[in-house]
């Protein structure tokens, strides 16, 4: 029989996935990994609905504390990033770094297969004419994730099932309660998990970040008001700088060194261009000249089209077809080809020189 190990956060999706596969004669075990303290998913809650699931559909549920590999990929990135005044994106480095790498290598050590699978709404398609696996939009598109996994490995790709791909959420929950599990109703999160599990980010970031008051200047370096710590502040932020202004002020950029929010008009923040680095070519080779592809700067922002110029060493420089807004240090930039991931990168923080 097949093997499978199903990743379990004892939410909605990982339990329809484990319970498909396990329907389908898979022999499947549950794998959790113990991400932090809190509430919520990843955290001792988690654990208890994804244990309560493998109970129900009598399956072997394995445990693995993870909490140290999150702190270094996850926490202390976030951290360093926030203090820089960028403003990362932690679930794509999660996915690889702390979720699909170490799953996939305790499925091979300790558990004798070589197959993973999460909940994830994404598809996994073999090329034979290229010899990889691509990355694909899941046909849900209000819950397509593949933004978050651009950074999988050609051997993470190989090596996973995303078994809700082909599906939308409505079908996953008929699914659930068709099979009578405890998860059925259970809401979606909200949330980053961080924030689920801490209240808000900028409560959490505060454990960690000294409160390090400074200026919000505008463009031309005016003081306008005061800020509580640039931490708490992003790129294209209107709301919460308590400034009175006759027209809407946004964070424009968020200066580490000099210790300010510098804000602007909506045009200020507007952006012909980026540059991006740590690129990975999750469906296809790295690119030897420029090519045309979607780009999505944000998880739920609409793709635009660009042209991507290869720099070398892992990098690129989109050039936008019109303005953006919301252009942020920190966040990944990602690139399509119609449904196909082509591979995605980290934000870097505005260079004049180029
Ligand atoms: N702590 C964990 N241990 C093992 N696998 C996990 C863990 N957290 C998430 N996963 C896997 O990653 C998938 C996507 O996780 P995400 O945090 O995006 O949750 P989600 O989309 O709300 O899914 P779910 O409803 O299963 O929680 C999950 O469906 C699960 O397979």
């Amino acid at each position: 029989m097949n093997k499978v190990v199903v990743g379990l956060s004892g939410g909605v999706d990982s339990s329809v996935a484990a319970a498909v596969l396990h329907h389908q004669g898979y022999e499947v075990i549950g794998l959790t990994l113990w991400l932090m303290k809190g509430k919520g998913q990843c955290c001792s809650e988690g654990m208890v609905d994804a244990g309560r699931l493998c109970e129900e559909l009598a399956i072997p549920h394995h445990i693995v504390d993870s909490r140290d590999v999150f702190k270094e990929n996850i926490i202390d990135y976030l951290v360093s990033g926030y203090e820089a005044g960028v403003t990362p994106l932690p679930c794509s480095q999660c996915n690889r770094a702390v979720k699909f790498a170490p799953m996939l290598a305790y499925a091979q050590q300790e558990l004798g297969t070589d197959k993973i699978a999460t909940g994830h709404y994404a598809r996994i398609n073999y090329d034979q004419q290229s010899d990889r696996y691509q990355l694909l939009k899941a046909v849900d598109p209000n819950k397509d994730q593949s933004y978050f996994l651009y950074d999988l490995t050609q051997e993470l790709l190989a090596g996973s099932v995303f078994p809700l791909g082909n599906q939308t959420k409505e079908e996953t929950r008929r699914i659930a309660a068709e099979f009578n599990l405890a998860t059925a109703e259970k809401p979606e999160s909200q949330d980053l998990c961080l924030v689920e599990a801490h209240g808000n980010m900028q409560t959490f970031l505060d454990r960690f970040i000294d409160q390090k008051e400074g200026d919000i200047v505008d463009m031309a370096g005016n003081i306008l008001g005061q800020h509580t710590g640039i931490h708490h502040y992003t790129i294209g932020q209107r709301r919460g700088l308590g400034i009175a202004a006759p027209e809407p002020l946004y964070v424009v950029k968020l200066d580490a060194v000099m210790n300010r929010v510098i804000v602007g008009d909506r045009n200020a923040g507007g952006r012909l261009e980026c540059t991006v680095s740590r690129m990975n070519w999750v469906s296809i080779a790295e690119p030897t000249a420029p090519i045309r592809a979607e780009v999505k700067i944000r998880y739920r922002s609409k793709p635009v089209t660009a042209q991507i110029i290869p720099l070398g060493n892992s990098r690129i420089k989109i050039v936008f077809e019109d303005h953006q807004f919301g252009v942020t240090p920190g966040q990944a930039a990602v690139l399509y080809s119609g449904d196909m991931v082509l591979g995605g990168g980290i934000i870097e923080v505005e260079n004049k020189s180029e």
